[in-house]
C-alpha cells in the first residue's frame, strides 16, 4: 500500500528547508549588499585617494613650472634689463640651461607685450611658433597680480600635439611687462596623474572653475577645451555620492574633486558606478552561485529526507501492517500460543490460549513469570494434589521447556487433550504452542476402532484378529502351547436377510456376537469377518495337540449349543444354527491365512456334511481345495483349448414329439475324457470362469439352431440353454445374446433360455428387465429347478414366462413321497393359472411320465426319452422322429 508522509512532517521538512533556503538568501543578500557596499566605499576610497594624491602630483608639477617661470627674472636678470638690450640668442641660450632641469616643460619663452618672443628655450630660440590660445597672453598680462596662468588646451605649431600653455607675468627694470611662458603638451601632465589610475573605469579631468576641460584620463582629445555641465564647484561633494554623473561618459558615478592651488584649476576623478562594482559582481555572481548551491543542496537534502522519511513511513506502515496481520493471525489461530523471553516471562500470547487455559485469565500480563501460570495450572491440574505434588509437576514443566524435545501431550481436567511444542527462540526465549487435540484423539480412536473393529459387532474385525493370529503364533512357538481356531458361519443366513430384512439380520449378528464373547475367556478373540462370518481364537489351551483339540471341541460345542438357542429378533422368535470349522494353532508358525483357510475348509465341510455342527479341519478337505484350483487353471485350459462339446437330451410332447432339446455341455479333458458338467459346472460358477464358458454354450446351441433352419428334421426344435446367475447378472448380458442371434442367424423364437429359480429371485426388477429386452426379440423363458426355491405368484405374474420345468427331485419320488405329488400337481396348476408350458424333468420312468400327463404335464424331458446325447445322435433321432411322425 502506498501511504502519503503525515502531512504534519511534510509540513516540517518544508518548513526546515524553506527556512534553510531564506537563512541561506538572506546571508547571501547581505553578503552581496556588504559586497557591494564595500565596492562603493574602496571606489570612493580610492577615488578621494587618487584625487588627493592628482592634487598634490599637480600642484607639485605646476609649482615646478611656476618656479621654473618665475626663475627666468632671475636667470636673464630683468629687473637690470631693458628689453632693447635683451640678445635673443643669449636669453634663449640661458632659458636652454635653466629649462633643462623640467621635464615636463617641451620650451619655455619670454614674449614681450606685443607677442614677440624675445628668446625661448627651444632650439628655433626666438623663432619658435609659438601658438598661444587667444587672450590668454592679454589675460595674463591684466593680471593686477602675477600669478601662473594655465591656458585652455592648443596644438602646438611645434610638436602639432595638444598642449597647455602656462604663463606669468615679468617685468623688466622699466616696468615693461614680460610674458614667461612655458609649453607644456597634455600628455606630460597626464603623465602625473598615472599613477593610482588602477581604480577600474576611473576618469580623471583637469578642469577650470567654468567646467572648461584641460586634461582627461583616459585621453579624450574631444573632450579639451569642452565645457562640462555642471560645474564641479555646483556638485554636492560632502560625502561620495554615487548619483553624480561621470565626468566624461555621463553615466551614474562617484565624482569627486579638489581644487588645485592654481588659478581656479581642479581636478576631478568619477569612477562609474557600474565600473565600481565590477569586482563586486563578479563576488556577487560566486555568492549567488555559492547560495544557490546551497539551495539546492538545502533542496535536494529537503527531499531526499522526504523520500527517506516517507520509505521511513512506509515501512512502518508495513511493519505496522504486518504486525497487525500478524496478530490477527495470532489470534485466529486455531492454537493457543506464547511468546517467552530469556527469563522464561510472559512477553505474548493469543485469544486461544486464554480460551484453553480459562483459568489463567487474570494472571496474564507482560512480564510475568511463566512459572507462576504452571502453578496455577497445576492447581487446576493437581486439584487434589498436595503441594509438593503440585511443586514437582512445575519442575518438571520447567525441565521440559529448559530442554524442548518436540510435542508433547497434557490432558486437561475437563477431558481436553492438549498437545503442547516448545520451540526455542534465537533470543533464548520459547514458543509455546497448545494445539486441542482432543477432537483429533477422539477421531483418531474412532478412525482404529474402524480400522480393527466391525462397527457392527464391536467386535474385532479380520485386519486385528490376523494380527492377534500372528502374535498367539508366535508366543506358541515361545511357550509350546497349543491354540485354536474356530471359523463359525450362520447356517441360511442369507434367507433370513432376504425375508425378512437386513436390519433383523443384523439383530441376529449381535446377539450372536454376545453370545460368542459369553462363550469364550477374555484372553480369547471373537472376531467378525464380515457378513454371517466369525472367527474365534482360543489361546493357550494346552501342550498336547490332542488335549488342545479336546478344549477346543468343547468350546465349540457350548458355542453350538448358545447359538442354537431361539433369538428374539424384534418381534420375530428365530432359530438359528452355525455351521463351525476348527483348526489348531501349533508351534509351527504357520501363516495366519492359512490357518483361517484351514478353519474355513472345515467349516465348508460341515456345510456339505449338513451344518449346524463342527468339524476339524483334515488335511484331506486340503487336498480337495487344491485339486479345486487345479481345476479352475484346467478350465481356463479348457476354454483357450477348446475343449467343450455341447450334448442334447431330447424334450418330448405327449403325443410323442420331440419339440425341443436342453444343451448340455460337456467337457473333453484331455486325461480324464469327458466329464459331466456336475464336476466342474459349480466351480466354474463360483469363479468368473462360467461367463466364457456359459457364452460359448450360447454361441454354439445358436449356431446349432441356425444350422438347423434348412433342416426339415431339426428346424421346428427348440434348443433350451442353461444360463446360471453370475452370467445373467453381467451388464451386457442382454447385449451379448442379441449379438449372438444376430452374428449365427439363429431364429431367436426357438432359442429358449433356463433360469433357475434363485437367479430369478436374487434380483426379480433386474431379472425382468433383462427378460423383457429379450423377449422383444422373441427369446423364449423357462424356470429351471422349478419348485425347489419360494416361488410365488406374485413374481411368477410379472416375468415374461413361457415355461416352468419341474424339478426332477420331486418327477423322482412321484407315487414314493405324498407331498412332491401334491408339488408337482401345484406346478402345473400354477402353469396352467399364468398361461405357462410346463415340463417334468428327470423321467426315468413311463409310470413317472404317465403320473404327469395325469396330472395335466404334456412335456417331458428325461432319461426314458433318451439321455443327452452328442450332435449326430440327436439329429439321428430327430430324424426318425420326424420319420416316425410323418
Ligand atoms: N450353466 C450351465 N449349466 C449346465 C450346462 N449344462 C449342464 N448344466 C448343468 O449341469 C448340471 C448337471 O448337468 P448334466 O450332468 O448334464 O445333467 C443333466 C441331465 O443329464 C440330467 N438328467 C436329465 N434327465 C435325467 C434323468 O432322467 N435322470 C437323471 N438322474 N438325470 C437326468 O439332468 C441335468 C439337466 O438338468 P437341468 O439343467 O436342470 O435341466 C445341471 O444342473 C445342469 O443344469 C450348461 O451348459 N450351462
Amino acid at each position: 500500500m502506498n501511504v502519503a508522509v503525515p502531512r504534519r512532517i511534510k509540513f516540517f521538512v518544508g518548513g526546515g528547508v524553506a527556512a534553510f533556503v531564506l537563512a541561506v538568501v538572506t546571508v547571501a543578500a547581505v553578503l552581496i549588499f556588504n559586497a557591494r557596499q564595500l565596492a562603493l566605499a574602496d571606489g570612493a576610497s580610492g577615488a578621494v585617494r587618487f584625487v588627493s594624491s592628482a592634487e598634490a602630483a599637480l600642484n607639485r608639477s605646476l609649482l615646478r613650472v611656476d618656479v621654473l617661470l618665475a626663475s627666468m627674472d632671475e636667470i636673464l636678470d630683468l629687473s637690470a634689463v631693458r628689453a632693447e638690450w635683451l640678445d635673443p640668442e643669449v636669453t634663449s641660450q640661458r632659458l636652454r640651461s635653466s629649462a633643462r632641469q623640467s621635464l615636463m616643460v617641451r620650451y619655455v619663452a619670454l614674449v614681450d607685450g606685443q607677442g614677440r618672443v624675445l628668446g625661448s628655450s627651444d632650439a628655433a630660440g626666438a623663432a619658435v611658433a609659438l601658438s598661444l590660445p587667444l587672450g590668454f597672453a592679454e589675460s595674463v598680462f591684466e593680471q593686477p597680480l602675477p600669478m601662473l596662468m594655465v591656458s585652455a588646451p592648443a596644438v602646438s605649431f611645434v610638436s602639432a600635439e595638444r598642449v597647455l600653455y602656462l604663463a606669468r607675468q615679468l617685468r623688466l627694470a622699466d616696468g615693461t611687462p614680460l610674458l614667461a611662458v612655458a609649453e607644456m603638451p597634455v600628455g606630460a601632465l597626464a603623465d602625473v596623474l598615472v599613477q593610482g589610475m588602477d581604480i577600474a573605469g576611473l576618469q580623471v579631468t583637469l578642469e577650470r572653475a567654468s567646467g572648461q576641460v584641460l586634461l582627461t584620463m583616459p585621453r579624450q582629445e574631444e573632450a579639451l577645451a569642452r565645457v562640462l555641465a555642471p560645474p564641479l564647484a555646483e556638485l554636492d561633494v560632502t560625502g561620495p555620492q554615487w548619483n553624480a554623473r561621470a565626468r566624461l561618459g555621463g553615466e551614474q558615478a562617484l565624482v569627486v574633486y579638489r581644487p588645485l592651488m592654481y588659478q581656479d584649476l581642479r581636478i576631478a576623478a568619477s569612477v562609474p558606478l557600474q565600473a565600481a562594482l565590477v569586482e563586486w559582481r563578479a563576488a556577487r555572481d560566486g555568492i549567488v552561485l555559492t547560495a544557490l548551491g546551497f539551495v539546492v543542496m538545502i533542496v535536494v537534502v529537503g527531499a531526499v529526507s522526504l523520500r527517506y522519511i516517507d520509505r521511513m513511513t512506509q515501512a512502518r506502515l508495513a511493519i505496522a501492517q504486518s504486525k497487525a496481520t500478524l496478530d490477527e493471525a495470532l489470534e485466529s489461530m486455531v492454537s493457543g500460543f506464547v511468546v517467552l523471553d530469556s527469563q522464561l516471562r510472559l512477553v505474548q500470547w493469543n485469544r486461544r490460549f486464554e480460551e484453553i487455559y480459562p483459568w489463567l485469565k487474570g494472571q496474564l500480563a507482560p512480564q510475568v513469570p511463566f512459572k507462576e501460570l504452571l502453578k496455577e495450572n497445576a492447581r487446576h491440574h493437581l486439584e487434589n494434589a498436595s503441594d509438593e505434588e503440585q511443586q514437582r509437576w512445575v519442575e518438571q514443566r520447567v525441565a521440559v521447556q529448559r530442554n524442548p524435545q518436540g510435542p508433547h501431550e497434557q490432558g486437561l481436567p475437563d477431558g481436553r487433550v492438549i498437545q503442547v511444542t516448545e520451540r526455542a527462540t534465537p533470543d533464548g526465549g520459547l514458543v509455546i504452542t497448545y494445539h486441542d487435540v482432543t477432537e483429533l484423539r477422539q477421531a483418531s480412536a474412532e478412525i482404529e476402532n474402524l480400522a480393527f473393529y466391525d462397527p457392527l459387532t464391536g467386535l474385532p474385525n479380520r485386519r486385528l484378529l490376523m494380527d492377534r493370529i500372528q502374535q498367539s503364533v508366535a508366543a506358541n512357538a515361545r511357550s509350546g502351547l497349543h491354540g485354536a481356531l474356530l471359523f463359525l458361519d450362520l447356517d441360511h443366513f442369507k434367507t433370513l436377510n432376504d425375508t425378512l430384512g437386513h436390519e433383523v439380520g443384523d439383530l441376529l449378528l449381535q446377539q450372536v456376537a454376545q453370545r460368542l464373547k459369553a462363550c469364550v475367556r477374555t484372553e480369547d478373540t471373537v472376531a467378525r469377518l464380515g457378513g454371517d462370518e466369525f472367527v474365534i481364537m482360543l489361546k493357550n489351551l494346552a501342550t498336547n495337540s490332542e488335549e488342545a483339540a479336546s478344549l477346543a471341541r468343547r468350546v465349540g460345542e457350548k458355542i453350538l449349543r448358545r447359538l442354537n438357542m431361539p433369538y428374539l429378533l424384534d418381534a420375530h422368535k428365530y432359530h438359528s444354527t452355525p455351521s463351525i470349522g476348527a483348526t489348531l494353532i501349533g508351534q509351527d508358525m504357520q501363516p495366519p491365512v492359512d490357518l483361517l483357510k484351514q478353519a474355513d475348509i472345515a467349516m465348508y465341510q460341515v456345510k456339505s456334511q449338513g451344518r449346524n455342527s463342527l468339524c476339524f479341519f483334515d488335511p484331506q478337505m486340503q487336498i480337495a481345495i487344491n485339486q479345486r484350483v487345479q481345476l479352475e487353471h484346467d478350465l481356463q485350459m479348457a476354454i483357450t483349448g477348446n475343449q467343450f462339446e455341447l450334448h442334447y437330451q431330447p424334450q418330448q410332447r405327449l403325443d410323442g414329439r420331440i419339440v425341443g432339446v436342453e444343451g448340455l455341455i460337456r467337457w473333453r479333458h484331455p486325461e480324464r475324457g469327458l466329464v459331466t458338467p456336475g464336476a466342474f459346472i459349480s466351480v466354474a460358477e463360483e469363479s468368473e470362469l462360467i461367463v466364457p464358458i456359459g457364452h460359448w454354450v450360447l454361441r454354439t446351441a445358436c449356431e446349432q439352431l441356425a444350422a438347423w433352419k434348412g433342416d426339415p428334421r431339426c428346424q421346428q426344435v427348440q434348443v433350451s440353454v442353461n444360463v446360471s446367475a453370475r452370467q445373467f447378472r453381467q451388464h451386457d448380458f442382454v447385449a451379448r445374446v442379441v449379438e449372438v442371434l444376430r452374428e449365427t442367424g439363429a431364429p431367436a423364437h426357438l432359442l429358449k433360455l433356463e433360469l433357475t429359480e434363485s437367479l430369478v429371485l436374487d434380483d426379480v426388477d433386474d431379472t425382468i428387465a433383462k427378460m423383457d429386452q429379450l423377449k422383444t426379440k422373441g427369446v423364449r423363458f423357462s424356470v429351471d429347478d422349478f419348485g425347489t426355491g419360494y416361488s410365488s405368484l406374485a413374481y411368477l405374474t410379472r416375468l415374461p414366462l413361457d415355461q416352468l420345468k419341474i424339478d426332477q427331485s420331486f418327477v423322482h419320488n412321484l407315487g414314493v413321497k405324498h407331498t412332491d405329488d401334491v408339488i408337482v400337481q401345484t406346478i402345473i396348476g400354477m402353469a396352467r393359472n399364468l398361461e405357462l408350458d410346463v415340463i417334468a424333468e428327470g423321467v426315468e420312468t413311463a409310470e413317472q411320465r404317465d403320473t404327469l400327463a395325469r396330472y395335466g404335464c404334456h412335456y417331458f424331458q428325461g432319461y426314458l426319452l433318451g439321455r443327452p446325447m452328442p450332435l449326430s445322435e440327436i439329429e439321428a433321432l430327430l430324424g426318425n422322429d420326424l420319420a416316425l411322425l410323418g
